[in-house]
């Protein structure tokens, strides 16, 4: 009878499903086509970079498209906004760490950060944030002034407008946003706790806005989202979904790519060798292999293929066709400490509270896309500044109705891999009690890490070396953004449901709570990641500091483009997934009007 019971729950969750005019997920991309010997293009990854280029490359039906993703499709789990966390220990995650550092993630089992990165069609949207956010005008302007003609927020804004299709009905009319695109975005259903917030924001001085608008890059508002009535919107549902069946796109997953084949006579990239059901294979490029798999793995394949450091490529063995020093070097990503703030009424999320509404609201969600399920959980962003005389904002304060001991350390304390005397030491008391996180985001890092190969094997795992917090501005910035949540507690709305902050850090006890010398302790022992690793290949004119020309063409090789988040020449000050879609959008628009003229190549 309880498997009855199983199969109709299953069957019920299928046709509310079905009658949301959403399809199952499951097997979209039968993958039951033999693999051709050549192709015009070859896509290595299906992350929002990947997956906007193969969809546009293969809008000209003349040319043929093979795009090799490592994992498999999502599911109806990874639709639902509040369950993206429970996706980093699943095989949609390539499940790296950092390696063990004194300037950050102290109070993390082994002092390693976690560094999740998605592994399936449609690459990290799959269970991503789903923060949807683009970042001041001028960062992209930098971009352009730092040598990169067409990188400039002048078409970054035409690729913007080409992705996004907003439903939120006071932008639709907005200049900024467009309701023609393909990832739809959204306000995401919102808890009781977060009107407080907003409320909070604007006593503290700022402007409920559009930060998305870049006449209004500071204030507070409701997240924007990537999702349409509550599910998750990703790179494959977006731009896949629509293409599989055209007749010149290959969509082939679990395909592990290994190297990029180069004729090194020509230096010319003729085509890939990758590794399905454990053999070993190889498919041709008559026109352009392009790297799309992420900022960890994107320069681990270059390097497999001989193209990097010349001396790291000599103490792995690896003949070097090109040397590139800037291969996995500048890698850049956000971080901010984990605050935790006890409040006094009960607006806050606990196990304890969630346990007998999970079902309902499973149920609600499937019928209705709304509910709990149908919330990213970082509800309210508020962009601001902690001085004043700035002229744009450098901090992301992201509001979330629950901290890292709503849950008694079950399950977001492995996620973060806080350890457990960490763990003990920090939140044991305060397990379950009411109380909401800030992360106050430092928007303009500048400390860099890279990216290394482990061994020549493909399979390994690369070395990832973060050295986030080195440099002492950074520091600086965490401390200042920690005192301005102090501040911001201040305000009448925090001040009402009894906000102050969680003053007790393992490692940290030395310090008096309050003081600068605290808050750094604080930030470099929890210290919380967002995972926007970027800029590991990045655009550049000169090859002694960049990996890709403006046109995304590896420097020195024929053949061979990057589109993905490893070009960004600079972290930008946002989220980095619209991001990268807005960079593929504009590659595709490069890589076709290159080619348009095939003689002119
Ligand atoms: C946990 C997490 C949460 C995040 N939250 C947000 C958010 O809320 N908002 C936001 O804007 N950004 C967020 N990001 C960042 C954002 O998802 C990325 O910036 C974005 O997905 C980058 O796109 P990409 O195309 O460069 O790479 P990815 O999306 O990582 O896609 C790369 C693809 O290449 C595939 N691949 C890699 N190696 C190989 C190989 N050897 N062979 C074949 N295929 C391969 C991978 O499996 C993957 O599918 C988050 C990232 C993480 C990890």
């Amino acid at each position: 009878q309880e498997e009855e019971e199983g199969r109709f729950f299953i069957d019920d969750i299928l046709r509310a499903y079905f009658r949301q005019g959403l399809p199952y997920r499951e097997d979209q991309f039968l993958d039951n086509l033999p693999i051709a010997e050549s192709y015009d293009f070859i896509v290595v990854g299906s992350g929002p970079g990947g997956s906007v280029t193969a969809n546009r490359l293969s809008e000209n039906p003349n040319w043929t498209v093979l795009l090799l993703e490592a994992g498999i499709e999502g599911n109806i789990y990874t639709d639902i906004p509040a369950m993206n966390p429970i996706f980093a220990f699943t095989n949609y995650n390539w499940q790296y760490k950092a390696e063990p550092q004194s300037f950050m993630c102290r109070g993390m089992f082994d002092g390693r950060c976690q560094w999740p990165s998605g592994k399936g069609v449609g690459g990290t949207t799959l269970w991503n944030g789903l923060f949807w956010t683009r970042c001041p005008a001028d960062d992209f302007d930098e971009w352009e002034a730092m040598g990169n003609p067409g990188w400039g927020y002048k078409n970054m804004l035409r690729a913007f407008l080409k992705v996004e299709n907003v439903s939120i009905p006071e932008l639709k009319d907005s200049p900024y946003h467009s309701t023609t695109g393909k990832v739809n975005v959204q306000y995401p259903w919102h808890t009781k706790i977060s009107n407080i917030f907003l409320k909070a924001g604007q006593e503290f001085g700022y402007n409920l806005v559009d930060y998305n608008d870049p006449r209004t890059p500071t204030g507070f508002s409701r997240t924007q989202i990537n999702a349409l009535n509550g599910r998750r919107i990703t790179a494959a549902s977006a731009y896949l979904l629509s293409a599989r069946d055209r007749p010149n796109l290959h969509i082939v997953k679990n395909a592990h790519v290994n190297k990029v084949i180069i004729d090194r006579r020509t230096k010319t990239a003729i085509g890939v060798e990758f590794e399905k059901n454990a053999s070993r294979r190889i498919a041709r490029a008559a026109k352009e292999v392009i790297l799309s798999a992420g900022t960890f793995n994107t320069p681990k394949i270059l390097m497999l293929s001989g193209i990097g450091p010349a001396d790291h490529l000599r103490s792995m063995n690896i003949q070097a066709v090109q040397d590139l020093p800037a291969v996995g070097q500048h890698l850049q990503e956000h971080v901010a400490p984990l605050m935790t703030v006890m409040i006094n009424t009960t607006d806050s999320f606990t196990v304890r509270k969630l346990a007998p509404i999970i079902v309902p609201a499973f149920q609600e969600w499937l019928s209705t896309g709304k509910g709990l399920l149908a919330n990213n959980v970082g509800e309210v962003l508020g962009y601001v500044k902690t001085d004043p005389s700035l002229i744009k904002p450098n901090i992301e304060l992201i509001f979330t109705p629950v901290s890292i001991a709503s849950d008694d350390g079950i399950f977001l304390r492995k996620y973060f891999g806080i350890s457990d005397d960490t763990y003990k030491y920090s939140y044991s008391e305060i397990n379950q009690k009411e109380s909401f996180g800030i992360c106050p985001l430092g928007m303009y890092p500048q400390s860099k890490g890279e990216i290394r190969l482990r061994s020549p094997n493909p399979m390994d795992p690369p070395v990832i070396i973060t050295n986030f917090l080195k440099e002492p501005a950074d520091v600086k910035t965490m401390v200042d953004a920690q005192k301005l949540v102090q501040r911001f507690l201040e305000t009448e709305s925090m001040k009402r449901i009894g906000a102050r902050l969680h003053p007790k850090i393992h490692g940290c006890e030395q310090f008096q709570f309050g003081t600068d010398e605290f808050f750094e302790c604080s930030v470099r022992t929890i210290t919380m990641q967002f995972h926007h690793q970027c800029c590991t290949a990045r655009i550049g004119q000169d090859p002694r500091d960049s990996v890709v020309t403006p046109r995304l063409r590896v420097h020195g090789v024929n053949g061979l483009r990057v589109v993905d988040a490893s070009v960004m020449p600079k972290i930008p000050g946002a989220h980095t997934m619209s991001v990268t879609y807005a960079i593929a959008e504009n590659a595709a628009d490069i890589i076709k009007e290159d080619w348009s003229n095939e003689l002119l190549y």
